[in-house]
């Protein structure tokens, strides 16, 4: 069902150029973008879009003070007043306007400076706050999804650009609203501007339209060549953790792979930069040329200003502020629009943190689950449970029906790929069967809630996790709502024989193990599976699944490992999967898997007497012992 569903609501391809259209569509994104900057720190958004209404002002104010004081200036000069010293003009009190026009300049400076301190201030907490908010987000979204998504490239690829949009989108919202600042800047630049020559802004305006179309292609061009390289960033970003990580340090320097790796990664690394280059070397081609039309029309508005001037229509000081204006107003209006460009392209990155965001899992509860039996009086059945992965040909299990009893040990055996994982992984709806279903207590495993039926498994894997944080709490995370419950961990580490291994450690409990920390101190594959099934015991749930995380114990370890685990799992229902017969007997009855469907249900005993597989490998393995 699962994969049936998958392919029929295929992930929306994006084109390799998005278009025009796409273009303007991803604007819509800054609206929820808004919103959620705003939901991160109201009080910060509230604070840097009002400081910057005030300074957006402020340009046109201090130039007009500016004119005002070389007006004043030139009347003083033309006033003849025969003043020689400073103490003189002091005296006279003609100075006293040009002082307080100098004095309120020199406040408006100090003002602006101070608010641009203060608004970079305050965007970059805010910045900060909301990468940090996205980053949660993009977790918990994560964890939302199911196991086949991660094992999908394409999420995969979409998963490491949303990962880059939670920082590289702070900078958006700086620009964003730098923006609004300009805006109403030139809103009140124009205003001044339209009294004296309204058709110069138009002119202005249109001067500058070439520049933004060429901003807006090459953010296109941009946007589609770090697209189309996701697949190869992250195999970059692979590489370069494959060939300097503790985890791969001592293969790579076995097998002497350095060179292979790193010529690997400068290959790539290097077509990378290339195909970047040559867009960015077309790029600022362009831009210059495209900018100098803009700077064109800039000087024909000054020449047109000057020639007033010279006519006496205009005086000194309004040829200053008139010229100060358009230089400004160009200057902004050439911003806003490349800035315009640029946020439209940003948008479009802002489509692939929401289009993660809008990725529904298809493993959940239903809307009225069953309630979770306190006790499981039946166990759990399989009928006839198909299931294929995910673009996979070949089922994994097939026509899968068998009973696992409330109460029993059922060990499960077959070669390699007989789909025992497989088998597990349904049990704990990492995946829902394609075909059959399984029941637990009657009903099918998908009428009770996820989480609960989650919280009433435990399973520990064959490639479980190695944390690298300290012993107790690699035990606590199978309980992670007990971690702070020491008792309860030492007498899990106790009942795994993890207990040992921990005493032998400096710090015991408290000492971090895995190399990739400071202070941290590795443990053998053995031990390590101690620590980790000592979760199981943590976890004290209903189901107890051991997925081959013995395979690294010695003989005695493992015996007495499963030993322990019979007799301590107090009549609660557990499977076991092992390679090691000797273990497998203790089981109360044994499962055959072959090709992903049941050979033979039985004891020991039963299964030995049928001379089946069972007993050929049984025999085989013995032999090797005799
Ligand atoms: N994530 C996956 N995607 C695609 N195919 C998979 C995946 N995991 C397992 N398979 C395939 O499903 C089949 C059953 O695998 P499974 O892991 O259940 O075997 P197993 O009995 O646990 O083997 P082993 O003893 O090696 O652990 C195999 O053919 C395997 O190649």
């Amino acid at each position: 069902m699962a994969n049936a569903s998958r392919e029929t609501t295929p992930k929306p391809a994006k084109s390799s150029r998005p278009s025009v259209r796409e273009r303007f569509d991803a604007l819509r994104n800054l609206r929820p973008f808004l919103r959620q900057i705003w939901d991160t720190s109201p009080s910060l958004t509230l604070a840097t879009l009002g400081l910057r209404l005030v300074r957006a002002l402020l340009p046109v104010v201090m130039l007009y003070v500016g004119k005002l004081i070389i007006d004043e200036a030139l009347r003083l000069v033309g006033l003849d007043a025969r003043l020689t010293t400073i103490g003189q003009w002091l005296d006279s009190g003609l100075l006293e306007p040009l002082l307080w026009l100098l004095a309120l300049e020199f406040g408006l400076a100090v003002l602006s400076d101070v608010l641009g301190r203060l608004v970079s201030l305050f965007d970059s907490l805010l910045s900060e706050l909301f990468t940090n908010a996205t980053s949660v987000r993009l977790m918990e979204h994560a964890a939302l999804l199911d196991l086949e998504d991660f094992e999908d490239s394409e999420l995969q690829d979409r998963l490491d650009r949303a990962r880059r949009q939670t920082m590289g989108r702070m900078t958006l919202m700086s620009q964003l609203f730098g923006q609004a600042q300009d805006l109403v800047t030139i809103v009140s630049f124009a205003a001044g501007l339209i009294v004296y020559a309204p058709w110069l802004i138009l002119l202005l305006a249109v001067a500058l339209v070439p520049a933004f179309l060429g901003e807006a292609h090459f953010n296109a061009l941009n946007y589609t060549l770090n697209y189309s390289w996701t697949p190869e960033r992250r195999e970059l970003e692979y590489l370069r953790q494959t060939g300097a990580s503790v985890e791969t340090a001592k293969e790579v320097k076995i097998f002497g792979l350095h060179a292979f790796l790193i010529g690997r990664f400068r290959e790539l690394s290097e077509k990378f930069y290339r195909a970047n280059r040559s867009l960015a070397i077309r790029r600022a081609g362009w831009g210059s040329l495209l900018t100098a039309l803009g700077t064109l029309g800039y000087y024909v508005a000054y020449a047109y200003i000057a020639w007033r001037t010279v006519r006496g229509e205009f005086s000194i000081g309004d040829l200053t502020f008139l010229a100060g204006s358009f230089r400004r107003l160009r200057q902004l209006l050439e911003g806003m629009l490349v800035g315009f460009s640029q946020v439209a392209g940003q948008a479009l990155y802002l489509d692939d943190l929401f289009s993660f965001f809008e990725i529904a899992p298809e493993i959940t509860s239903p809307p009225s689950p069953r309630p979770f039996p306190a006790v499981i009086h039946q166990g759990f059945v399989f009928e006839d449970v198909g299931f294929r992965y995910p673009g996979a040909e070949r089922w994994a299990v097939r026509h899968l029906s068998f009973t696992l009893k409330a109460g029993e040990v059922l060990a499960l055996v077959g070669e390699n790929g007989a789909g025992k994982t497989t088998l597990v992984k349904l049990l704990a709806r990492l995946y829902d069967p394609d075909e059959g279903r399984i029941l637990l207590d009657g009903h099918d495993l998908r009428d009770y809630d996820l989480d609960v039926l989650r919280r009433n498994i435990g399973v520990i894997f064959q490639d479980f996790v190695r944390y690298h944080l300290t012993a107790a709490e690699n035990i606590a995370v199978g309980r992670v709502e007990a971690r702070g419950d020491r008792a309860r961990i030492v007498e899990a580490a106790r009942r795994s024989l993890a207990d040992d291994v921990i005493a032998k450690l400096p710090r015991g409990y408290d000492q971090v193990i895995g190399k990739r920390f400071r202070n941290g101190v590795d443990l053998s594959g053995g031990e390590w599976q101690k620590v980790a099934i000592a979760r199981a015991y943590m976890r004290d749930s209903q189901l107890l699944i051991l997925d081959e995380p013995t395979a690294a114990l010695d003989a005695r370890s493992e015996f007495e490992v499963f030993q322990r685990f019979k007799e301590l799992s107090d009549g609660r229902t557990a499977v076991l999967i092992s390679h090691r017969f000797s273990s497998v007997r203790m089981a109360d009855r044994i499962l055959v898997l072959d090709q992903g469907q049941v050979e033979a249900v039985g004891t020991h005993e039963e299964l030995l007497a049928q001379q089946g597989r069972y007993a050929e490998l049984f025999e085989l393995q013995a032999a090797g012992y005799r």
